[in-house]
């Protein structure tokens, strides 16, 4: 007896009609010749992982979902070596040769439709930001149009207006100094890096730290909107739409929803805004001001190169969506950590501060502390925010890519086209035969030490090769200035309101930097702040 009918004769009853039973049979057989396919005859068959994740894509999407893949994802490796299978179509890969090759800047890996989800609202482009921008080529013109306004040197231009923020800052914290009481500096962290952003896109602060709150929910609609959106990213293509229609249904009234359009609007009227200011084409009103912020520059390149490079309006509706979406948990996240690493370990603080002192007293430090000021005068520090933004990396999942046309050996590996392989940082940053047997520890003195530009090309902190971070010198210009000044002008401790956690929503987000506040009075000179 042929197999299918030996199935159907044993569950099925005998008078169904056949092609009933045939449907109802083929939903028995396809799983498991599915199942067998996978384990067995897969091309990734021989990679170890989970069972579950071995046979379908939800185990991923449930995993993530619990919001602690980092640690996972290190126990994985952990236990199953430096490939593990977390889909039937994906691995991952901790292994330092994998990074060039993943990474490099001449890897021909694309990234996947992972990247799709997180696509802006759709301003009747058909540009995609940069972050989601899957067409290589396409790609790597926008970023040669963009490249300079994102330069270090570009950043700097604007940076007495960082100071300002970092300004209002320490007036609002220094007013909760005098009050004694327990203040969440992770939000106020979070406040800082939005208002940097309105600074250095729009011209002016979004107004959060002289709000002191976070009025239109924006902090709180990133939260909600993350773990869901990620939930979409994570699974099948094919799945998507359907859960995101059963989803609007919930959501689409959802004050989540609403404040996540609201937040992209409010660009859109910015830019809109200052589109209107420039009357069409008028190049004058935009270099008219001593000022010269992102959107300026973005108008400029849309009015010089814009018909070349087919860059309009709603290009830099775009770029202004990105800065604004992605440049605040990211950076917040950073800064977190390396307070936090900070408290916890006086040794490291007492010499952070020593420093700090000895700058100051030598005149090489004013205050707000400029970038250049901390690059020459403050290694310590330096070293303290490289170390703590590798053990804590902002992305705490893999940046998933896909082998390109022909296969590419990866870590010792085959693997064949269009199979998904990633790194996570997070996993990464840990491995011992990179960053030594205290790969696990908080030690600053590895970034002062002769190996020190050996580990630095495993970092993946700010992601690698053409698809590096655009943003990382707004991010690190901002750190390096607002962390020691805060570090200056206050003692800190911490006051363990709430344990101190972190939640991987891919942005490996923490809560419970709840901390007491005193103004330093041991400082050579009372700092001055202002322009
Ligand atoms: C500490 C702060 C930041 C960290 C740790 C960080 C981290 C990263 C990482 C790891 C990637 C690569 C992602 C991937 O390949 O999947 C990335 C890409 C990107 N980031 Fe950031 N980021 C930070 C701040 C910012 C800021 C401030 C902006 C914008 C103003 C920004 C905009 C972007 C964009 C547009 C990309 C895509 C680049 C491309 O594909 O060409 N990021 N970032």
């Amino acid at each position: 007896m042929a197999p299918l009918n030996l199935i159907t004769s044993v569950l099925l009853p005998a008078n169904l009609p056949t092609l009933s039973s045939l449907a109802i049979a083929t939903l028995l057989v396809a799983p498991l010749a599915w199942v067998i396919y996978t384990r067995f005859f897969h091309p990734l068959a021989k990679f170890p992982g989970p069972f579950a994740a071995s046979v379908t894509r939800w185990w991923y999407v449930r995993e993530v979902g619990k919001g602690n893949f980092d640690k996972t994802h290190r126990k994985l490796h952990a236990r199953y070596g430096p490939i593990v299978r977390i889909a039937p179509n994906e691995v991952t890969i901790s292994d330092a040769s994998a990074v060039q090759t993943i990474y490099g800047i001449k890897s021909k890996f694309t990234k996947t439709d992972w990247y799709d989800v997180w696509r802006g609202p759709n301003r009747g482009t058909k540009h995609f930001d940069q972050f989601t921008d899957r067409d290589e080529k396409h790609h790597a013109a926008r970023r040669r149009l963009l490249s300079n306004m994102y330069s270090m040197t570009s950043v700097l231009e604007s940076e007495p207006y960082i100071d300002d923020c970092s300004e209002v800052l320490m007036r609002k914290l220094s007013a909760l100094a005098e009050r004694g009481v327990s203040i969440d500096l992770g939000k106020w962290l979070q406040m800082y890096a939005f208002d940097v952003i309105g600074e250095l896109y729009f011209g002016s602060a979004f107004g959060f730290l002289e709000a002191g709150d976070d009025p239109d929910g924006w902090i709180e609609t990133l939260d909600e909107s993350m773990p869901a959106r990620l939930d979409v990213a994570n699974m099948s293509t094919m799945w998507r739409r359907p859960y995101d229609f059963l989803k609007s249904l919930r959501m689409a009234h959802s004050d989540g929803a609403k404040r996540f359009a609201d937040m992209a609007a409010w660009v859109d009227d910015r830019v809109n805004e200052r589109h209107r200011l420039l009357g069409a084409g008028d190049l004058a009103s935009n270099v008219n001001t001593s000022r010269k912020d992102m959107l300026a520059k973005l108008f400029e390149l849309r009015d010089t190169k814009g018909e070349k490079e087919d860059f309009n309006t709603a290009d830099v509706q775009q770029e202004g969506w990105v800065g604004t979406s992605a440049g605040s948990d990211t950076t917040a996240i950073a800064m977190r950590a390396i307070v936090h690493q900070l408290l916890t370990h006086p040794e490291a603080l007492r010499r952070v501060r020593a420093e700090l002192e000895s700058a100051m007293v030598n005149g090489g430090l004013s205050l707000p502390v400029k970038f250049s000021e901390a690059q020459q005068n403050l290694p310590f520090f330096c070293a303290c925010i490289k170390e703590a933004m590798r053990l804590h990396p902002s992305v705490g999942l893999t940046m998933p890519r896909l082998v390109p046309a022909g296969g590419s050996e990866v870590a010792g590996q085959f693997f064949p086209e269009g199979t998904t392989v990633g790194i996570n940082p997070a996993v990464l940053h840990y491995d011992p035969s990179i960053f030594g047997s205290d790969a696990a520890e908080f030690n600053p003195d590895r970034w002062l030490s002769p190996n020190a530009s050996g580990m630095d090309r495993f970092l993946l902190t700010f992601g690698g090769g053409t698809r590096t971070c655009i943003g990382k010198n707004i991010s690190l210009a901002e750190v390096h200035k607002m962390l020691p000044t805060l570090f200056m002008t206050f003692d800190m401790e911490l006051t363990h309101e709430r344990p101190w956690e972190s939640h991987d929503f891919w942005f490996n987000k923490q809560t419970g930097l709840d901390v007491k506040l005193s103004k330093r009075t041991v400082m050579p000179s009372p700092p001055v702040f202002g322009r």
